[in-house]
């Protein structure tokens, strides 16, 4: 075994650990990056990216179904398959190459491949092979798709996001399992390429939703374009030949019904991966599902006496906010704090903003309706307002007048906390509600910004309207701003 001492060993080279391993550096010369699996970060290799080119392609072939809406008659739309995937995979793979490049400026001698485990505090070994001795530690070691044991009935085709990505064709048929971020955003593109689809959930939860007007209303949308049910009711997982057969109630008919799918799709969620890193060697305290306890701030983990720990976690390993934005900022502050030790920063951490790349999108935008709910309901303190882009001018001339949204306030101060958003383009709507929240804005303050015509934000502005009136703040409301052109 070869002997290394350092004085910072990040743990996994995903986003999380690159951007601690770039912080970590402005520290001290002796930093080493751990890689147990395939180099290239999950974002660019499995997740964010083949994902939003697939959507892409769908798109592509929606927009060209959709254009006789316009009076534009485009006859015989064909999906090939195989040049779908074989694009996915090309821009896929250039990304990846990006990541790989970028890694080339890490000195080959700072980089460890295997996988590390704690043997004491501050102590991993790599692999079979090397000893690390470290002053501190970064966690950084991401998350994996989980499903429950009865989809393993499915033998080799129960597959996952890691896999899709890698098909050379399209099939003919998924059942996807997990209404989730990650089984619409996949399966509406997928049914979009012309594959048979059924979408099965539990408990009756769709996208990232919390506020149950929102959720019923992409409900009913998503299902007027393919199967969806949150609470479905399956009673049997099999396999026949190449087939994965799946027994059900069907949601509208209440009819038992037996299908063949090629592929039975787990969107069920993902788990950390600190499961295999040794913790119970690590000194740490651990909660209840085995994940290290951290402050959010400056991502230092505890000891199981209490104390502070040398130990630091960051990314989808730590399960607060798996999203990528939050696993580069994350992976910085905790990069930077173990160059820092004993010394420390809080780092500054961002609202809470989240966008599903569905059609219509769905994004949240702060704590989120339960969360608020829970804080403020209680003492009648939650205001709230909504408003609908079934009749929003915008939306209507772009043939994408679906959806919904509803916007949180606190009653008294006026102050703007947050959104559930489903309609089109809501990619932009949730930055600029995400950069008011940030700056904390009260409604009215975002009233008097400036409303251009016509656009999808005059949608947003009736919302802000509805929740001004709400609040029962200030001047009298004005019901309908006529003067401002239709689309609001
Ligand atoms: C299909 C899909 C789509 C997504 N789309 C989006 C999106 O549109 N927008 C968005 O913000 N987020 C999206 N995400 C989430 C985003 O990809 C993740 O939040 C982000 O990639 C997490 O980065 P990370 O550094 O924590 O983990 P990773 O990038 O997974 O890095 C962790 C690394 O640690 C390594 N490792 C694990 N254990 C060990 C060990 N013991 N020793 C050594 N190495 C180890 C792993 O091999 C891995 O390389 C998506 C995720 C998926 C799955
Ligand atoms: N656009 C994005 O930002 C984006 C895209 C993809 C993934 N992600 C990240 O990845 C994370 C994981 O995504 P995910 O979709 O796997 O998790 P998720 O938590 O969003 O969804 C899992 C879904 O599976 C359902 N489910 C659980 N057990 C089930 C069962 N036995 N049968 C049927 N359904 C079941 C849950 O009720 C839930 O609806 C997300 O939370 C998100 O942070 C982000």
């Amino acid at each position: 075994m070869q002997q290394r001492e350092v004085d910072i060993a990040i743990i996994g080279a995903g986003s999380a650990g690159l951007s601690a391993w770039h912080a970590a550096r402005k520290h001290s010369d002796s930093v080493v990056l751990i890689e147990g699996g395939e180099y290239g970060t999950t974002c660019a290799r499995v997740g964010c990216m083949p994902s939003k080119l697939l959507i892409a392609a769908a798109e592509a072939a929606h927009q060209a179904r959709d254009a006789g809406g316009f009076g534009i008659k485009i006859s015989g739309v064909v999906v090939d398959g195989a040049a779908v995937m074989a694009r996915v995979k090309q821009e896929r793979d250039s990304f990846v190459s990006r990541v790989l490049k970028s890694m080339q400026r890490i000195p080959e001698e700072d980089r460890i491949t295997g996988h590390a485990r704690f043997e004491t505090p501050n102590t991993l070994t790599v692999g079979d092979h090397t000893w690390v001795t470290a002053r501190t530690i970064v966690i950084s070691t991401g998350s994996r798709p989980t499903w429950p044991s009865m989809f393993d009935a499915a033998g080799e085709r129960l597959v996952t996001n890691d896999d899709v990505f890698e098909w050379d064709e399209l099939p003919e048929s998924v059942a996807v399992f997990g209404p989730g971020v990650i089984g619409l955003e996949l399966g509406q593109a997928l049914h979009r390429l012309g594959v048979r689809l059924r979408v099965f959930g539990v408990g009756g939860a769709l996208g990232p939703f919390k506020d149950a007007t929102v959720r019923d209303s992409a409900d009913a949308t998503f299902n007027e374009e393919f199967y969806v049910d949150p609470d479905a009711k399956v009673e049997h997982i099999d396999r026949d030949g190449d087939a994965v057969v799946i027994t059900f109630v069907e949601r509208d008919s209440g009819r038992t019904l037996t299908e063949r799918f090629d592929y039975l799709l787990a969107a069920t969620g993902r788990r950390p991966n600190v499961d295999r890193l040794g913790l119970e060697h690590s000194g740490l305290a651990l909660d209840d599902k085995g994940v290290p306890r951290f402050n959010r701030f400056t991502l230092q983990c505890r000891n199981d006496d209490d104390r502070p720990s040398h130990v630091f976690i960051a990314g989808d390993a730590n399960l607060e906010l798996p999203l990528l934005h939050e696993a580069n900022s994350e992976g910085r502050i905790a990069g930077d704090n173990a160059g820092r030790f004993p010394e420390l920063r809080a780092g500054q951490r961002n609202v809470p903003l989240a966008i599903v790349f569905t059609d219509p999108q769905m994004a949240t935008v702060g704590d989120g309706y339960a969360e608020l709910e829970k804080r403020l309901g209680g003492c009648d303190c939650l205001a709230v307002g909504e408003a609908s882009f079934e009749d929003q001018g915008r939306a209507v001339v772009m043939r994408q007048n679906r959806g919904l949204m509803r916007l949180y306030a606190e009653h008294g101060s006026g102050q703007f906390l947050g959104a559930e958003l489903f309609g089109p383009r809501m990619e932009h709507m949730a930055h600029l509600l995400s950069w008011a929240l940030e700056q904390k804005l009260s409604v009215n303050q975002m009233l008097s910004m400036p409303w251009y015509h016509p656009v999808l934000e005059e949608g947003l502005r009736s919302g802000l309207r509805d929740l001004n009136a709400s609040l029962q703040l200030g001047p009298a409301i004005t019901e309908r701003c006529m003067e401002c052109g239709p689309g609001d």
